[in-house]
């Protein structure tokens, strides 16, 4: 097991520096796995949003934007790229941190932290090819006007996150808005951002510009709240739960900002009877079981073949018996806990209430009896369900799938399509002609074939209906921190002519 390392204790990051809350307040830092507090962050208030977003929209502005905002991409690329350097460099430490602040097995977060990284170095490459792509001429139908188009930063951002990829979904959103010359203000979930912080530390590390990034931590309605409706943020990015994401509209709609939404999902995975059985039981595993099923593209709702259902389930079973379920610093682990108490809580009494509505719990359901502590729930696989039951409708964001079969194609479309949310869907099958069919039909933002949630950075991240609207990633999570300016020129000679001339006297 890892040495435990000594948490650093931070302010909130303003301006280029460390800035003690004004209130004074601080909260506690809980390790999900061990129940032990072990540490504390700042808590800030309207008070700190305010002084945050004056040092964001000085360092906007400054100099007339000549060393952020209106620099050339190459400027804000070298900073993107010195940040990617710093995240490697410690990214063990912060791999570890972000354990000890979650729950995630080790593994998985050094994955992310890697993934940190490569998302820093994909923005800066996208920074410097922004200026090439400046000017872009539109053609017009008359020729005495001339037409071309800047793409703008927005101004001041802010960022709301989420505690499942808390250094992550922090970096999908720092990343592509400072390379479009974007400030901001973060504020990570309070459940875990400690990683948050220490990329404050690196900023100072790597000499960015002060107020160009500022990190406040503290809770959602505190915190949050006064960033969502601040006059002086021009946009804001959240993901988070569908719930949150509507209070954020409201407060950003009094000023009329946009925002773009990553909300929830309860997407399904298709598995038709074509397939190898163990290839498409460890990619259902996957799709539920990484991360204990807090993602928000997880495919929690499982729809099996009737041909294959019982094979498929008996071997699901046998895989998920065989999952390491332990600290998630062990060597090894793949399930850790889940991220608090209150998350524990809830997914407890999601399960209780399938049980309650009807619904077999096959495997799992419970704390796993060889963790006495930590907030630890058993790989659980429901089934017997119906599509009035909570368990089919409802995001868990826990490591429960549900399950149920489909005989036709049709069947399986409209079982799939049968949700509020519109984040993610994936089919398992044999037949090329099949999945791409199946990827028309259904009304999500992403559709894996033959596998679940492996995520790439070049490509756009978001989803439709309840699970909100906008992407991230790629080329589409710049613009999302763009305006697009046209600029329109008359160069005739010739005067307008609309107006008859006054004579002269
Ligand atoms: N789609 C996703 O990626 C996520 C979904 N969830 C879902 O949400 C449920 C609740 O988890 P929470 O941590 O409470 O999620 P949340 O959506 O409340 O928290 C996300 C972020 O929003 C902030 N926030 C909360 N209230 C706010 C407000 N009134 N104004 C501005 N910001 C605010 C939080 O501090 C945090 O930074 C989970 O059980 C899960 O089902 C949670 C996290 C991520
Ligand atoms: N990095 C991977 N594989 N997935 C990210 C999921 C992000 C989310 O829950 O919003
Ligand atoms: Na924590």
């Amino acid at each position: 097991m890892a040495a435990q390392p000594t948490i650093p204790r931070r302010g909130l990051f303003v301006g280029g520096g460390w800035r003690e809350p004004s209130l004074g307040r601080r909260l506690p830092v809980v390790n999900p796995a061990t129940e032990a507090t072990i540490g504390d962050i700042p808590a800030a208030t309207a008070e700190d949003v305010e002084i945050a977003v004056a040092a964001a929209r000085d360092a906007f502005s400054r100099d007339g934007g000549r060393h952020w905002s209106h620099a050339p991409g190459a400027v804000r690329a070298k900073f993107l790229r010195a940040i990617a350097a710093k995240i490697k460099d410690r990214k063990s430490d912060l791999a570890l941190l972000e354990t000890l602040d979650s729950g995630k097995p080790l593994d998985e977060t050094d994955a992310d932290m890697e993934d940190a990284a490569v998302c820093f170095e994909y923005y800066a490459d996208l920074a410097e090819s922004l200026d090439e792509k400046q000017r872009s001429p539109i053609s017009l139908p008359m020729e005495n006007f001339k037409s071309h188009i800047l793409k703008e930063p927005i101004g001041v951002v802010g960022l709301i996150t989420p505690w499942n990829y808390p250094l992550l979904m922090a970096t999908w959103k720092v990343a592509p808005s400072l390379a479009a010359g974007c400030t901001a203000v973060l504020k990570p979930s309070e459940l875990a951002s400690l990683t948050c912080l220490e990329l404050g530390a690196i900023c100072i590390e790597v000499g960015l510009p002060p107020g160009v990034l500022n990190i406040i931590t503290g809770l959602g309605p505190e915190a949050g709240g006064p960033l969502s409706s601040h006059p002086h943020v021009d946009k804001v990015a959240f993901t988070g739960s569908t719930e949150t994401g509507k209070r954020i509209m409201t407060a950003a709609a009094q000023m009329v900002k946009p925002v773009s939404l990553e909300l929830g999902g309860k997407s399904p995975l298709i598995v038709f009877d074509d397939v190898d059985i163990d290839k498409a039981v460890e990619w259902a595993m996957f799709g539920i079981f990484a991360n204990a099923g807090q993602v928000c593209s997880a495919t929690s709702r499982l729809l099996l073949h009737e041909k294959i259902a019982k094979q498929f389930l008996d071997r699901l079973v046998a895989w998920a018996k065989n999952i390491k379920v332990s600290d998630p610093l062990e060597e090894g682990c793949r399930l850790g806990s889940v991220v608090s108490e209150g998350q524990y809580e809830k997914i407890k009494k999601f399960i209780s209430t399938a049980r309650s509505e009807g619904a077999t719990i096959l495997y799992g359901g419970a704390r796993p009896q060889h963790l006495g502590r930590g907030f630890f729930i058993e790989p659980t696989i429901i089934t017997d369900v119906s599509t009035s039951m909570q368990i089919w409708r409802e995001e868990v964001f826990g490591p429960v799938v549900c399950v149920k079969e489909f005989r036709t194609e049709s069947e399986a479309v409209e079982l799939a399509n049968d949700t509020h949310y519109g984040l993610a869907g994936a089919v398992i099958s044999n037949d090329e002609e099949r999945c791409e069919r199946i990827s028309k039909a259904l009304h999500s933002g992403i559709v894996w074939i033959n596998c679940s949630q492996p995520t790439f950075v070049q490509a756009p991240w978001g989803g439709n209906k309840r699970s909100g609207f906008g992407r991230e990633l790629g080329q589409w999570g710049l613009d999302n921190y763009l305006t697009v300016k046209q600029v329109t020129k008359y160069c005739s000679d010739e005067p307008w002519g609309w107006y008859q001339p006054p004579s002269k006297l």
